[in-house]
Parts: C-alpha cells; structure tokens; sequence
C-alpha cells in the first residue's frame, strides 16, 4: 500500500505583506497591508487538521529563522545579530523585509518529489527548489534541505540546482504526477513558464521556471523517458498573474483539473497525456473549466488539494475565495455532481496567505510513500490531534496579532522568532537544526 503523505509549511512569526512577489497579483495588491501572523499560523494549522480528520497522513515543516542574519554579515554588516538586524534596517528597510520574509510557508515550492516506484535505484528523491526569481525565495534552500532531511532521513535530497536564472526552479508547484493510484508508476508532469537557453519572447510577467531546470530534475531523479513529460504553461495564464502551474492546474491519480488556458492547445496536450498514460495502464480524466482566467486567479480554484480519500473517492481543499466566486463554485458543483472520482469539497478560511497569493496547494509538499518509508518519516513531525493543540498553544504563546512593514525593523522581532523557534524543534524533537541555534543561541 501507498500513501501521500502532505507536508504543510508551518507560517512563520514574520508573515508580513511586503508585496515581494512581482507577477502575483495578491502580493503586489496587498503590499504595506498589516499582517496578522497568529491568524495566518491558525489557519494553516486548521487545514492540517481537516486533512488529519479525513484520516490523511499529514507532517509539518517547520519555519525559517529570520531575519536570515549570516546573509547580512556576508553583505557587510556586523556586530551582534542584533547589530546587524539594526545597522541592515537603517541602511535598506526594503532588504531587511527580504530577509523578514516568511515565504517557506509555501511548501509546494520547496522541492520537487519523486515517489520510488518512478526513480531508477528505486529511493525516493527529492530536489530543493532553488527559487532564483525572486530574491526573498532565494534563500530558502539550504534551511529547506535541512528540515527536509530531518523529516524524510531516509529520502534522497538533492541540492538545489546552480543559482542562476537559467536553471530557476520553484519545485513541486510546477510538477504534477498521474497514476492509477499512489502506489502505481506513474507519469511525471514537469511544467515550465521560460526556456531560458533559446529567443524567445518574453512574458509581461516572469515566467518562473525553466525546462532547462525541470529536464535537470528529472534527470537527477532517475526518472524513466517514457513516463515523464514537460509541458509548457501558457503565457497567457502566467500574464494573467498564474506565476506557478499550481494556480491553474492540480493532478491527483488518474484526474487532471484544469483552467482551459493553463497550456497554449489543450487538444494537444490531453492526446500526449493520453498517449503517455496508456502503458501506465490508465485513462487519464480531464476535468476543464471553462470560466474567466480572472475568475481563477482571484479565487484560486485551481490551487486546491485534490485528495484520494480512504473511501476510494476524492475531495477538494478549497479556499473559501471559490465559494465566493459564482463560475468557480459552479464549476466544483457541476465536477462533484458529474460521474468522475470527486465526490466531496471542503471551503477553508486562509486569507491570510491567500493575500500574500498562497492557497491550500501552495502551503502543502506532496510525498507518495510506500507503508515502509511512512514508518521512516520522522514521526514528531507526524501530525494527531495532541500534536495540533501543541502547535495551537506554541502560535497562541508566541505569534503577535499584526505586523506592518515597520515592525520589520523591531530587534525584539529576531528575539521572539528565535525563542519560538527554540520551543519548537523541542516540541518536534528536532536538536539544533537552525543557524543561531548551532552559534550558542540569540546574541
Ligand atoms: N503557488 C505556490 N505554490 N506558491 C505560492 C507562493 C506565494 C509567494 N508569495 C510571496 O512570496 C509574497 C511575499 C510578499 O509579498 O511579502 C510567491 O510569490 O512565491
């Protein structure tokens, strides 16, 4: 038997509106808004819950320690951290909140997953997502493999790829897998925005990820030619602010749901999906709507978890946006009433990362396992009902209830997130896995 396992990003004490992301309309559209970090950690700990309650495998990942102060030493500024959080907010405010940024919340970038009935040496493989575009993304990586391996010991890691835009990488976001079931070979969906290495035209927004990106990580994880695909995003979704496949596509088993204008010919594309799935030994279902692209990305219909249930049926994660939005509702009625797996859909309040442009799908890393490598999972990071609590009461104790671009700048801000982050690999059994932690504690 397999499963999947969903690891959520846990968000962090600095979750703040800084309107980082350029190309994602919600970041840009609630920049110097006031965050509110408890609600933003509740939220996503509620969806957890939900997840648990439907009897699903769900693990946490933790958040990053901010402000990212080794990056600012390397920059030039010096002294304690504390020092060095002051000195960097008197000379750029605007690089500090790069460094305040509370981003790897959004697990489904964090690495892109190979289950081990699609690698060759038969191991689950993993790559941190380097995420170049963005300069606030970019430092994720080496935290993210860390937490990664503390999770998964037993799981292949591989390094993010080189730091260079031709190689950008923002992970699971952009790779969708079909298969019969979990346990099944499947078919590797890589979607890329660019190819970085030929003239082309450009998008109005940045298209995030590269083929030249997707075919390394296929490549790194021993994945079969015959079952894996990369399929191009449309520059017409990532202009209309679609900036990961995430936003206006999500698989799961032999499902496809879809926007009608995530891929350039739709015909095309379901023919080689066709094609690819038959030795697989499944008929892929195409599940596409046709509504306004606006409508999509400003309910985020398409970023929802679409979840095998312990009936054999599916169900939708979907933001409470979508029951907002009469097309997109419409659309998950007309799929639940229709003869397809999709029987169920579940609304969640996450507005506060669905500001920052994060839906259910952004804040979950999806990992196919064997029974086997479940056992293997670092189990503290397994989540139950006593271990939800704890993390309601760890948010409750330390998260404050607003945050503006100010704050940003407060020293006593690195000191709760480091205090926070301390109680928190107690609670999860995790020893010293930050930086500080390692360098004796906050200075
Ligand atoms: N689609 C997926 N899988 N993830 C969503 C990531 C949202 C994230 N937003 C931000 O980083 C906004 C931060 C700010 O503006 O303060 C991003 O654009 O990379």
């Amino acid at each position: 038997m397999s499963v999947e396992l969903n690891i959520d990003g846990l968000v962090g004490p600095t979750h703040n509106y800084a309107g980082l992301s350029f190309g994602n309309i919600a970041s840009s559209g609630n920049k110097g808004a006031i965050s509110n970090p408890k609600a933003a950690a509740l939220q996503g700990l509620q969806k957890m819950r939900t997840l648990v309650n439907m009897g699903l495998p769900q693990a946490v990942m933790p958040p990053h320690a901010r402000p990212l102060t080794y990056y600012l030493r390397g920059l030039g500024f010096n002294g304690t951290d504390s020092a060095v959080h002051e000195s960097a907010w008197k000379a750029n405010p605007a690089l500090v909140a790069n460094l305040m940024s509370a981003s790897p919340m959004w697990t489904a970038n964090a690495a892109t997953v190979s289950p081990s009935i699609d690698t060759a040496d038969g191991k689950v493989h993993l790559t941190a997502a380097n995420l170049v575009a963005m300069p606030h993304r970019s430092i994720e990586a080496p935290q993210t493999e860390r937490l990664l391996q503390a999770i998964l010991p037993k799981a292949v890691i591989h390094p993010a790829l080189p730091s260079n835009t031709v190689f950008g990488d923002e992970g699971a976001a952009n790779h969708n897998r079909m298969s019969q079931s979990h346990g099944d070979k499947g078919l590797e969906i890589f979607v890329y925005g660019r190819e970085a290495l030929s003239d082309e035209p450009s998008t109005k927004f940045p298209g995030r990820q590269t083929l030249e990106a997707s075919k390394a990580v296929g490549r790194l994880h021993g994945l079969d030619e015959a079952a894996t695909l990369y399929l191009r995003q449309s520059a017409k979704a990532i202009d209309a602010g679609a900036f990961h496949n995430d936003v206006v596509c999500v698989t799961n088993g032999t499902v496809m749901f879809f926007h009608k204008d995530a891929f350039d010919d739709v015909a095309a594309m379901q023919n080689v999906v066709r094609e690819k799935a038959k030795p697989l030994g499944f008929e892929p279902e195409f599940l596409m709507a046709d509504i306004p692209l606006e409508d999509t990305i400003q309910s985020y219909l398409f970023n929802s978890q679409l979840l095998s249930l312990p009936n054999g049926k599916m169900g939708l994660i979907l933001p409470k946006n979508v029951e907002n939005t009469p097309s997109a509702k419409a659309f998950v009625d007309h799929c639940i009433a229709g003869n397809n797996p999709v029987s169920e859909a579940h609304y969640l309040d996450l507005k506060q990362s669905m500001q920052n442009g994060g839906g259910p799908a952004c804040l979950r890393l999806r990992v196919p396992l064997t029974d086997e490598e479940l056992k293997q999972v670092h189990s503290p990071m397994l989540m139950d009902e006593a271990k939800l609590q704890s993390l309601d009461e760890w948010v409750n104790k330390y998260y404050r209830e607003a945050l503006s671009r100010d704050d940003l700048g407060d020293p006593a801000l690195m000191i709760e997130c480091r205090t926070a982050l301390d109680d928190l690999t107690q609670r999860l059994s995790l020893g010293s896995i930050y930086d500080f932690q390692m360098e004796g504690g906050a200075q």
